[in-house]
Protein backbone atom coordinates (compact mmCIF):
# COMPACT_ATOMS: atom_id res chain seq x y z
CA UNK A 1 0.00 0.00 0.00
CA UNK A 2 1.26 3.64 -0.75
CA UNK A 3 2.30 5.39 2.74
CA UNK A 4 0.55 9.24 2.08
CA UNK A 5 2.76 11.82 1.82
CA UNK A 6 3.37 13.64 5.21
CA UNK A 7 1.49 16.78 6.14
CA UNK A 8 3.10 19.89 7.47
CA UNK A 9 1.07 20.57 10.25
CA UNK A 10 -0.60 24.29 10.30
CA UNK A 11 1.29 26.59 11.89
CA UNK A 12 -1.10 28.82 14.23
CA UNK A 13 -0.29 32.34 15.55
CA UNK A 14 -0.30 32.23 19.09
CA UNK A 15 -1.37 35.64 18.88
CA UNK A 16 -3.50 37.56 16.03
CA UNK A 17 -4.53 40.85 15.20
CA UNK A 18 -7.00 41.27 12.64
CA UNK A 19 -7.27 44.80 11.40
CA UNK A 20 -7.83 45.94 15.23
CA UNK A 21 -8.47 49.20 15.92
CA UNK A 22 -9.53 51.77 18.42
CA UNK A 23 -10.97 55.79 18.22
CA UNK A 24 -10.92 58.10 20.95
CA UNK A 25 -13.42 60.06 20.32
CA UNK A 26 -12.36 61.91 16.62
CA UNK A 27 -8.84 60.27 16.86
CA UNK A 28 -7.90 57.19 15.24
CA UNK A 29 -5.09 55.69 17.46
CA UNK A 30 -4.76 52.83 15.66
CA UNK A 31 -5.93 51.40 12.67
CA UNK A 32 -6.42 48.08 10.75
CA UNK A 33 -3.65 46.58 12.50
CA UNK A 34 -2.80 42.92 11.51
CA UNK A 35 -0.02 41.34 13.74
CA UNK A 36 0.99 37.56 13.69
CA UNK A 37 3.10 36.26 16.83
CA UNK A 38 4.03 32.28 16.48
CA UNK A 39 5.78 30.33 19.17
CA UNK A 40 9.08 30.99 21.15
CA UNK A 41 9.55 34.76 18.34
CA UNK A 42 11.14 37.41 20.02
CA UNK A 43 9.39 40.44 17.89
CA UNK A 44 9.61 44.25 17.83
CA UNK A 45 6.82 46.98 17.47
CA UNK A 46 8.49 50.63 16.79
CA UNK A 47 7.52 53.53 15.83
CA UNK A 48 8.18 57.26 16.32
CA UNK A 49 6.05 58.98 19.42
CA UNK A 50 2.33 58.70 19.61
CA UNK A 51 2.39 56.10 16.94
CA UNK A 52 0.32 53.94 19.08
CA UNK A 53 2.57 51.23 20.19
CA UNK A 54 1.61 51.64 23.92
CA UNK A 55 -2.05 51.56 22.56
CA UNK A 56 -1.68 48.25 20.72
CA UNK A 57 -0.40 46.94 24.21
CA UNK A 58 -3.18 48.28 26.21
CA UNK A 59 -5.91 46.43 23.82
CA UNK A 60 -4.03 43.26 24.03
CA UNK A 61 -4.05 43.18 27.56
CA UNK A 62 -7.72 44.62 28.15
CA UNK A 63 -6.81 48.02 29.48
CA UNK A 64 -8.48 49.14 26.04
CA UNK A 65 -11.54 47.23 23.80
CA UNK A 66 -10.60 47.55 20.59
CA UNK A 67 -13.50 49.41 18.38
CA UNK A 68 -12.57 47.80 15.22
CA UNK A 69 -11.42 44.20 14.18
CA UNK A 70 -10.42 41.09 16.59
CA UNK A 71 -7.65 39.75 19.09
CA UNK A 72 -7.51 36.00 18.90
CA UNK A 73 -4.69 34.42 21.99
CA UNK A 74 -4.15 30.35 21.09
CA UNK A 75 -7.12 30.69 19.13
CA UNK A 76 -9.75 32.15 21.26
CA UNK A 77 -11.09 35.78 20.52
CA UNK A 78 -10.68 37.90 23.46
CA UNK A 79 -11.45 41.44 22.89
CA UNK A 80 -13.33 43.12 25.83
CA UNK A 81 -12.02 40.52 28.09
CA UNK A 82 -11.19 41.85 31.90
CA UNK A 83 -7.18 42.04 31.98
CA UNK A 84 -6.51 39.61 34.85
CA UNK A 85 -8.48 36.97 32.77
CA UNK A 86 -5.90 38.15 30.19
CA UNK A 87 -3.19 37.59 32.26
CA UNK A 88 -4.58 34.34 33.61
CA UNK A 89 -4.76 32.79 30.12
CA UNK A 90 -0.80 33.68 30.16
CA UNK A 91 -0.30 36.86 28.52
CA UNK A 92 1.90 39.88 31.25
CA UNK A 93 3.22 42.75 30.39
CA UNK A 94 5.53 45.52 31.87
CA UNK A 95 4.97 48.71 31.93
CA UNK A 96 6.68 52.29 30.19
CA UNK A 97 6.08 53.88 33.68
CA UNK A 98 7.24 51.46 35.62
CA UNK A 99 4.30 49.82 38.10
CA UNK A 100 5.67 48.34 40.98
CA UNK A 101 4.12 47.89 44.67
CA UNK A 102 7.00 50.63 46.16
CA UNK A 103 6.18 50.33 50.21
CA UNK A 104 6.42 46.04 49.20
CA UNK A 105 9.62 44.06 49.86
CA UNK A 106 11.76 42.97 46.33
CA UNK A 107 10.22 39.66 46.84
CA UNK A 108 6.54 40.70 47.99
CA UNK A 109 6.53 42.41 44.86
CA UNK A 110 6.98 39.24 42.78
CA UNK A 111 4.73 37.10 45.30
CA UNK A 112 2.04 38.92 44.29
CA UNK A 113 2.08 37.91 41.02
CA UNK A 114 1.64 34.33 41.96
CA UNK A 115 -1.74 35.11 44.34
CA UNK A 116 -3.48 36.40 41.06
CA UNK A 117 -2.78 33.64 39.71
CA UNK A 118 -3.13 31.14 43.46
CA UNK A 119 -5.01 28.01 42.70
CA UNK A 120 -5.16 27.15 46.34
CA UNK A 121 -8.53 29.01 46.86
CA UNK A 122 -9.50 31.83 48.99
CA UNK A 123 -11.18 29.65 51.77
CA UNK A 124 -7.82 27.69 52.25
CA UNK A 125 -5.85 30.88 52.79
CA UNK A 126 -8.74 32.24 55.51
CA UNK A 127 -8.66 29.48 57.67
CA UNK A 128 -5.12 29.20 57.17
CA UNK A 129 -4.96 25.13 55.93
CA UNK A 130 -2.27 23.24 55.21
CA UNK A 131 -2.59 23.87 51.59
CA UNK A 132 -2.40 27.67 52.08
CA UNK A 133 1.13 27.23 53.67
CA UNK A 134 2.47 24.34 51.03
CA UNK A 135 1.20 27.22 48.57
CA UNK A 136 3.43 30.11 50.25
CA UNK A 137 6.17 27.85 50.80
CA UNK A 138 6.17 27.05 47.10
CA UNK A 139 5.48 30.54 46.04
CA UNK A 140 8.07 31.30 47.89
CA UNK A 141 10.50 29.34 46.55
CA UNK A 142 9.56 29.97 42.87
CA UNK A 143 9.69 33.82 43.52
CA UNK A 144 12.82 33.47 44.54
CA UNK A 145 14.40 31.53 41.36
CA UNK A 146 13.11 34.27 39.73
CA UNK A 147 15.05 37.43 41.38
CA UNK A 148 18.24 35.05 41.23
CA UNK A 149 17.53 34.93 37.46
CA UNK A 150 17.25 38.83 37.61
CA UNK A 151 20.65 39.35 40.02
CA UNK A 152 17.94 40.81 42.84
CA UNK A 153 17.82 38.23 45.49
CA UNK A 154 20.36 39.76 47.66
CA UNK A 155 18.31 42.47 47.61
CA UNK A 156 14.93 40.46 48.48
CA UNK A 157 13.56 42.40 51.86
CA UNK A 158 14.55 45.95 50.14
CA UNK A 159 11.42 47.95 49.50
CA UNK A 160 10.81 48.22 45.56
CA UNK A 161 10.99 52.09 46.25
CA UNK A 162 14.70 52.10 47.39
CA UNK A 163 15.87 50.12 44.05
CA UNK A 164 17.99 52.27 41.37
CA UNK A 165 15.87 52.61 38.11
CA UNK A 166 17.66 49.54 36.37
CA UNK A 167 16.83 47.17 38.81
CA UNK A 168 13.13 48.29 39.48
CA UNK A 169 12.91 47.40 35.31
CA UNK A 170 14.43 44.29 36.28
CA UNK A 171 11.90 43.37 38.55
CA UNK A 172 9.06 44.53 37.13
CA UNK A 173 9.88 41.90 34.52
CA UNK A 174 10.49 39.20 36.86
CA UNK A 175 7.43 39.91 38.23
CA UNK A 176 5.41 39.71 34.87
CA UNK A 177 7.24 36.51 34.18
CA UNK A 178 6.18 34.62 37.45
CA UNK A 179 2.47 34.87 36.47
CA UNK A 180 4.03 32.21 33.80
CA UNK A 181 3.08 34.06 30.60
CA UNK A 182 2.86 32.32 27.09
CA UNK A 183 3.46 35.79 25.73
CA UNK A 184 5.42 38.74 27.36
CA UNK A 185 4.95 42.28 26.31
CA UNK A 186 7.78 44.49 27.16
CA UNK A 187 7.24 48.50 26.77
CA UNK A 188 10.09 50.00 26.57
CA UNK A 189 12.57 47.91 28.99
CA UNK A 190 15.68 50.01 28.32
CA UNK A 191 13.92 53.31 28.73
CA UNK A 192 16.23 55.18 31.74
CA UNK A 193 19.08 52.90 31.15
CA UNK A 194 22.80 53.19 30.48
CA UNK A 195 24.25 51.32 27.86
CA UNK A 196 26.05 48.70 30.33
CA UNK A 197 22.65 48.27 31.58
CA UNK A 198 20.86 47.67 28.24
CA UNK A 199 23.51 45.57 27.01
CA UNK A 200 22.44 43.23 30.20
CA UNK A 201 19.40 43.51 29.26
CA UNK A 202 19.58 42.50 25.87
CA UNK A 203 21.14 39.45 26.85
CA UNK A 204 18.94 38.33 29.55
CA UNK A 205 15.67 38.72 27.66
CA UNK A 206 17.04 36.31 24.98
CA UNK A 207 17.82 34.22 27.85
CA UNK A 208 14.84 34.17 29.59
CA UNK A 209 12.90 33.85 26.15
CA UNK A 210 14.85 30.09 25.67
CA UNK A 211 14.82 29.68 29.20
CA UNK A 212 11.12 30.00 29.21
CA UNK A 213 9.76 29.44 25.87
CA UNK A 214 8.49 32.43 25.43
CA UNK A 215 6.84 35.02 22.83
CA UNK A 216 8.13 38.31 23.50
CA UNK A 217 6.62 41.26 21.71
CA UNK A 218 9.07 44.34 22.42
CA UNK A 219 8.37 48.28 22.05
CA UNK A 220 11.54 49.84 22.28
CA UNK A 221 12.98 53.07 20.87
CA UNK A 222 16.76 51.91 21.33
CA UNK A 223 17.33 50.70 17.80
CA UNK A 224 20.01 48.64 18.62
CA UNK A 225 18.35 46.48 21.57
CA UNK A 226 15.68 46.13 18.86
CA UNK A 227 17.84 45.58 15.75
CA UNK A 228 20.18 43.05 18.07
CA UNK A 229 17.93 40.76 19.27
CA UNK A 230 13.98 41.30 17.62
CA UNK A 231 14.08 38.18 14.27
CA UNK A 232 11.07 40.46 13.23
CA UNK A 233 10.16 44.11 13.45
CA UNK A 234 6.30 45.58 12.87
CA UNK A 235 6.91 49.41 12.43
CA UNK A 236 3.92 51.61 13.35
CA UNK A 237 3.69 55.18 12.37
CA UNK A 238 0.77 57.27 12.86
CA UNK A 239 -1.73 54.07 14.40
CA UNK A 240 -0.78 51.89 11.37
CA UNK A 241 1.30 49.08 9.97
CA UNK A 242 3.96 50.91 7.54
CA UNK A 243 6.57 47.88 7.75
CA UNK A 244 7.33 44.67 8.81
CA UNK A 245 10.13 42.56 7.74
CA UNK A 246 13.79 41.34 9.46
CA UNK A 247 15.61 44.27 11.58
CA UNK A 248 17.81 44.55 8.00
CA UNK A 249 14.35 44.78 5.71
CA UNK A 250 13.20 47.19 7.98
CA UNK A 251 16.44 49.61 8.62
CA UNK A 252 16.21 50.25 5.04
CA UNK A 253 12.94 50.63 4.19
CA UNK A 254 12.05 54.18 2.29
CA UNK A 255 8.72 54.38 4.52
CA UNK A 256 10.65 53.87 7.86
CA UNK A 257 13.54 56.31 6.77
CA UNK A 258 10.75 58.63 6.09
CA UNK A 259 9.00 57.96 9.33
CA UNK A 260 11.73 58.39 11.69
CA UNK A 261 13.15 61.40 9.37
CA UNK A 262 15.33 63.47 11.84
CA UNK A 263 15.54 60.69 14.30
CA UNK A 264 18.23 58.18 13.47
CA UNK A 265 18.04 54.49 12.85
CA UNK A 266 21.47 52.62 13.63
N1 LIG B 1 -6.96 57.08 26.69
C1 LIG B 1 -6.68 57.86 25.64
N2 LIG B 1 -7.47 58.89 25.32
C2 LIG B 1 -7.20 59.69 24.25
N3 LIG B 1 -6.13 59.53 23.46
C3 LIG B 1 -5.29 58.52 23.75
C4 LIG B 1 -5.51 57.63 24.84
N4 LIG B 1 -4.50 56.70 24.87
C5 LIG B 1 -3.69 57.02 23.83
N5 LIG B 1 -4.16 58.10 23.17
C6 LIG B 1 -3.56 58.72 21.98
O1 LIG B 1 -3.24 57.69 21.07
C7 LIG B 1 -2.05 58.02 20.33
C8 LIG B 1 -1.05 56.91 20.46
O2 LIG B 1 -0.49 56.93 21.76
P1 LIG B 1 0.48 55.80 22.30
O3 LIG B 1 0.82 56.13 23.72
O4 LIG B 1 -0.07 54.48 22.02
O5 LIG B 1 1.78 56.02 21.38
P2 LIG B 1 3.19 55.34 21.51
O6 LIG B 1 3.57 54.87 20.14
O7 LIG B 1 3.20 54.33 22.59
O8 LIG B 1 4.07 56.60 21.89
P3 LIG B 1 5.41 56.75 22.78
O9 LIG B 1 6.51 56.14 21.99
O10 LIG B 1 5.54 58.22 22.92
O11 LIG B 1 5.14 56.05 24.06
C9 LIG B 1 -1.57 59.36 20.89
O12 LIG B 1 -2.04 60.38 20.04
C10 LIG B 1 -2.23 59.41 22.25
O13 LIG B 1 -2.41 60.74 22.67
Amino acid sequence: MEKEPLKEPLKEPLLKLDKVGIRFGGLKAVSDVDLELYDNELVGLIGPNGAGKTTIFNQLTGVYIPTEGDIFFRGERINGLLPYKITRKGMSRTFQNIRLFDDLSVLDNVKVAYHSLSKHGLLSTLFRLPAHFKGEQEIEEKALKFLEIFRLDHLRDEQAKNLPYGQQRRLEIARALAAEPKILLLDEPAAGMNTQETNQLMNLISFIREEFKLTILLIEHDMSLVMGICERIYVLDHGQLIAQGSPEEVRNDPKVIEAYLGEEIT
